[in-house]
């Protein structure tokens, strides 16, 4: 329970840019009109692309709106609030089997270009899923840079969980090749990989992905797999235009959205998953490793909307 609470209060506050941007705007709506007129909608549209939700979702959101005030026959601006956050919860939707990974042994490739913190990520999964029992190994399969191997020894260590690393340099494939050994000599329950994410030469991204998957699909067939892009979210749009890059080298299952305490673009989580149907699965509030959280549609909007009922001062 406390714990519930203390993950929210990190939600609440790591969303407070954003918060700020959206809905002080809206809340400014729902008591300056006095009729739901067209106006009205066109302020809504306004500050919900201010926030980064993207023109196309804000329209599918502000549809909806409509249809809901119509059916519900509602017809004070005030009464909006709710039926409007109805509507941005509805764009996102996890599915099922979000986090089955969880339950089996698993393997996840984590992709992103450099920067966006997808080594802090992996660092921050694998202590959170040790702490929560499981046998945890990490690969450091993104070989480019020396100081990206040394950054994942470092999470490993901190996180108490066995890393597989080989020399900057060496073939991706090959670390993954040890790690996939490692994990099934060592019965681990989950196998974090830290790929790479260059998508300034694609083609070879692609190519290095396909060949990181043959081995698991060949040294590991039982495993579950995930593949999660990490993206920025202070890049706002150009986060969800690098996600779409990024279903073009591979079958991404996933997105781990950081950074959302530093932005007030936060309403990127919501334009990604309703464009692009993929769902945000963690997202990153901070620099601590219990930071990152799993995405949750209905405390996301409820931070982001009223928060100060939710949280003690
Ligand atoms: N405020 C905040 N900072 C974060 C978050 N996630 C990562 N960072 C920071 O972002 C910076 C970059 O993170 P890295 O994990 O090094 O990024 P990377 O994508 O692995 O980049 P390379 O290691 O260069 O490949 C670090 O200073 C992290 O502490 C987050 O959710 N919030």
């Amino acid at each position: 329970m406390n714990e519930k609470k203390g993950f929210f209060g990190k939600l609440v506050a790591g969303l407070q840019k954003t918060r700020d941007n959206i809905i002080a705007g809206v809340d400014s709506i729902f008591s300056g009109f006095s009729a739901i007129d067209e106006e009205f909608y066109e302020e809504i549209e306004e500050i919900l692309i201010m926030g980064d939700l993207g023109i196309q979702t804000t329209m599918s959101i502000v549809e909806d709106l409509k249809k809901k005030v119509k059916e519900q026959g509602i017809k004070d601006p005030s009464e909006c609030k709710q039926l409007l956050m109805d509507s941005i919860r509805e764009q996102m939707d996890l599915g099922e089997n979000a986090y089955e990974f969880e339950n089996r042994k698993s393997v996840l490739l984590i992709i992103g270009v450099n920067g966006v913190g997808k080594t802090t990520s992996v660092g921050k999964l694998a202590g959170q899923m040790k702490d929560d029992g499981k046998k945890v190994i990490v690969a450091a399969a993104d070989t480019f840079r020396a100081a990206a191997i040394e950054q994942l020894t470092e999470w490993a260590r901190r996180a108490g969980v066995d890393i597989i690393a080989q020399q900057e340099g060496s073939d991706p494939a090959a670390v993954v090749f040890d790690a996939v050994a490692a994990a099934k000599s060592r019965q681990a329950d989950v196998l974090i990989c830290d790929t790479a994410g260059r998508l300034h030469n694609k083609k070879n991204l692609m190519e290095e992905l396909k060949k990181i998957n043959r081995i698991i699909d060949k040294e590991y067939p039982d495993a579950y797999r995930e593949t999660l892009v990490v993206l920025d979210g202070t890049t706002g749009q150009n986060a969800l235009v690098q996600a779409k890059q990024f279903m073009e080298v591979a079958d991404i299952t996933g997105i781990i959205l950081t950074k959302l305490d530093g932005t007030a673009k936060g309403g990127i989580a919501v334009a990604i998953q309703s464009e692009l149907g993929i769902p945000v699965k963690y997202i990153g509030v901070g620099e601590k490793i219990d930071d990152l959280q799993k995405f949750n549609a209905n405390e996301f909007v409820n931070a982001l909307f009223h928060a100060d009922e939710k949280v003690e001062a």
